[in-house]
């Protein structure tokens, strides 16, 4: 049994974190926790998901008794915080011998892109260097040896499980993506952008969204990148045109997209594309592709739940393949 604590677990991934690790017959939760000077410190966390009844575990306070507590009995730390949370807290708790998944953005890109896409300089950059980029479905090996694992972000998981199977395939047109996210994807904290009468589906982060570097380094090409907020709660859809190179037939994509076969969580079909519906509330990915032979023009569209394979189930993921407890133990039955 390994425990873990989940650091955020009064937001939406961090409660989402717990719920599948409380469900989770070779894990065990070790604490759960907020800010030291959160308004909800010793709620427990059913007050506030009551659709997580079962969990009565109290959200405490992360001061220094807690961090105290956490290094003397945890194996591991998710962390569901901001970026620049996440920088410090993983540094103490890799420092203290634990093992790190970290679900924010802090440890994804290299040090000198985070004053651009993150608006602060990173001060762990060793730390960064060593860190493994979690993409469950591509890195299993570097996340079984990594002490600190990077939980991809939403919208570059359902981006990079679409593209990368094809990257040998693709033109040197850039993969145009554009892609609609639910609310949930900002978060709980209160905003005005996220709040009920201004979400209207529109474009954001126009060329300036920091999914885009992500996607870009871990395809290893560049991309355009529009995200979009929908007035829905949870789900990503991204569809992505892709101009391949010339005389790629439908069977090599085909062939490609094999590499999913075995994997009861990916689906691939052509010419049937996935409806979000079909992957709210589950680890699922679903992906549809149809095909212009004549034009080279592909599109591909990838369907996932933002909280749940874009967050907390794929972060789940990487805690089974660290801890080889079998990836999708937890997640689909008898796995
Ligand atoms: N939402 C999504 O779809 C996805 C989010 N992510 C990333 O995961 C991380 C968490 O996201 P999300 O769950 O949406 O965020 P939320 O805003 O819903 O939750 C953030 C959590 O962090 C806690 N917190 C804030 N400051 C501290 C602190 N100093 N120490 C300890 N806990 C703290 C908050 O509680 P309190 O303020 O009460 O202390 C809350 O529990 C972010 O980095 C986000 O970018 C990644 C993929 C998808
Ligand atoms: C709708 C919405 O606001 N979505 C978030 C993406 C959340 C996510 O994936 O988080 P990381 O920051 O950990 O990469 C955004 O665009 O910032």
């Amino acid at each position: 049994m390994k425990n873990i604590a989940i650091v955020g677990a009064s937001g939406y991934t961090g409660a989402q974190l717990a719920q599948l690790i409380h469900n989770h017959s070779l894990l065990a939760l070790q604490g759960l926790y907020v800010s030291a000077a959160s308004l909800d410190a010793h709620k427990p966390l059913n007050q506030l998901y009551p659709a997580y009844s079962d969990i009565e575990l109290p959200l405490q306070p992360l001061e220094q008794t807690a961090m105290d507590a956490i290094i003397a009995q945890a194996d591991a730390v998710a962390l569901c915080t901001a970026h620049e949370v996440s920088v410090t807290l993983a540094a103490q708790f890799i420092e203290a011998g634990l093992s790190v998944f970290d679900l924010s953005g802090a440890y994804r890109l290299d040090s000198n892109e985070y004053p651009q896409w993150y608006g602060f300089e990173h001060q762990q950059t060793q730390l960064l260097n060593a860190a493994c980029y979690g993409l469950a479905d591509f890195s299993e090996n570097d996340i079984v040896d990594a002490t600190l694992i990077a939980v991809p972000g939403c919208y570059p998981t359902a981006s990079l499980t679409a593209l990368k199977p094809i990257q040998h395939l693709i033109d040197e047109q850039l993969p145009v993506i554009n892609a609609v996210s639910g609310v949930s994807g900002a978060g709980r904290k209160a905003s005005l952008t996220s709040s009920y009468c201004e979400v209207s589906l529109n474009a954001y982060g126009v060329l300036n969204h920091r999914h885009q570097p992500e996607i870009a380094k871990y395809l290893g090409q560049d991309v355009v990148f529009t995200p979009h907020l929908g007035n829905f709660k949870r789900g990503i859809l991204a569809t992505i045109s892709v101009k391949l190179k010339a005389n790629v037939s439908v069977y090599q994509i085909e062939q490609a997209y094999q590499c999913f076969s075995d994997n009861p969580l990916v689906t691939v079909a052509q010419g049937v594309m996935p409806k979000l519906d079909d992957v709210v509330n589950t680890p699922r990915c679903h992906l549809g592709w149809q095909y212009d032979q004549p034009r080279q023009q592909l599109i591909v569209s990838s369907a996932i739940d933002n909280l749940m394979k874009g967050a907390a189930s794929q972060a789940l993921q990487c805690i089974n393949i660290h801890y080889q407890l079998g990836k999708n133990a937890g997640l689909v039955k008898g796995a």
